[in-house]
């Protein structure tokens, strides 16, 4: 008999050898438009109709239940369009994605309704996410505190509009918060709000974890992916560089770009 593998972590999200290309329309393209006629002040050169931005380049990993994974990398190297793919919003060009369990997607562009109040917003995101009107019910104000949106008067009862862009994203972190996710991707959420949000986002992200899902977390800051995530996953121009403890990739990362 062969040695008995003991591991017993459970995947939740399997990437293999995945690739993803954006396809930009009309990228200079189409006569007499305003593009064109831009282009033709810009620059002489020739673009095609269609423009190729190959965003990730064969990147494999595996994430497992109780996990939290930070990823990181600089400016335009992959991450956001990582976290769509994995929560199924952006197709692969080649290899694919598995997840085991429903993936949602927290970012700075969840869709919240914009011309509806906080209220209606919460209660709308609750059902979106599957719960009942019963559970919304109960949920409600625990929402609306961990937001502390109204601290500084009844901002939930008017339209979203009116809010500041941390606002809107403290909303929408508190909404999605409020459930257990199988998968839950986080896109620089915690980079808004204020220091005492920041704290009470990281340490709800720890809940999360410990009720059962995996949690993904994109972040230009450093210290909230060494505070909530113990492994880290470092991209650049589309391509996985290091995969590992959040100490020592963080500390590879901050290394070059000092360099
Ligand atoms: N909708 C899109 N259409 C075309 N190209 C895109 C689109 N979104 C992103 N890209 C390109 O894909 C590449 C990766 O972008 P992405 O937003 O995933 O990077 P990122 O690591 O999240 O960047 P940042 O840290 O600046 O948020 C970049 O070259 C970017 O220009």
């Amino acid at each position: 008999m062969g040695q008995a593998t003991s591991d017993t972590r459970v995947p939740t999200v399997v990437a293999d050898d995945v690739h993803i290309v954006y396809k930009v329309h009309g990228a200079g393209a189409g006569k007499g438009s305003a593009t064109s006629a831009l282009s033709r002040i810009v620059s002489r050169r020739k673009s095609p109709a269609i423009r190729e931005v190959h965003a990730v380049r064969g990147i494999s990993f595996t994430a497992y239940k109780g996990e939290a994974v930070g990823l990181i990398g600089s400016n335009g190297s992959g991450k956001s369009t990582m976290l769509a793919a994995i929560a199924g919003l952006l197709p692969t060009e080649r290899g694919g994605i598995y997840t085991n369990g429903q993936p949602s997607l927290l970012g700075v562009n969840a869709a919240l309704m914009n011309d509806l109040t906080g209220e209606r917003n919460v209660v709308l995101g609750c059902l979106a996410m599957g719960m009942s009107p019963a559970e919304v019910k109960a949920r409600y104000q625990d929402i609306v505190d961990f937001s502390g949106i109204n601290e500084k008067g009844d901002f939930i009862s008017l339209p979203m509009r009116t809010y500041s862009s941390g606002m809107a994203a403290r909303l929408r972190f508190s909404i999605a918060a409020a459930k257990t996710h199988d998968v839950l991707l986080i896109d620089e959420a915690l980079a808004t709000g204020d220091q005492r949000f920041q704290r009470r986002s990281e340490a709800r992200i720890r809940e999360l974890r410990k009720e059962a899902g995996t949690v993904f977390l994109v972040s230009h800051n450093n210290n909230a992916i060494r505070d909530t995530c113990e492994r880290t996953i470092w991209i650049e121009k589309g391509e996985l560089i290091m995969d590992g403890h959040t100490d020592e990739v963080v500390r590879a990362y901050e290394k070059h770009n000092q360099g």
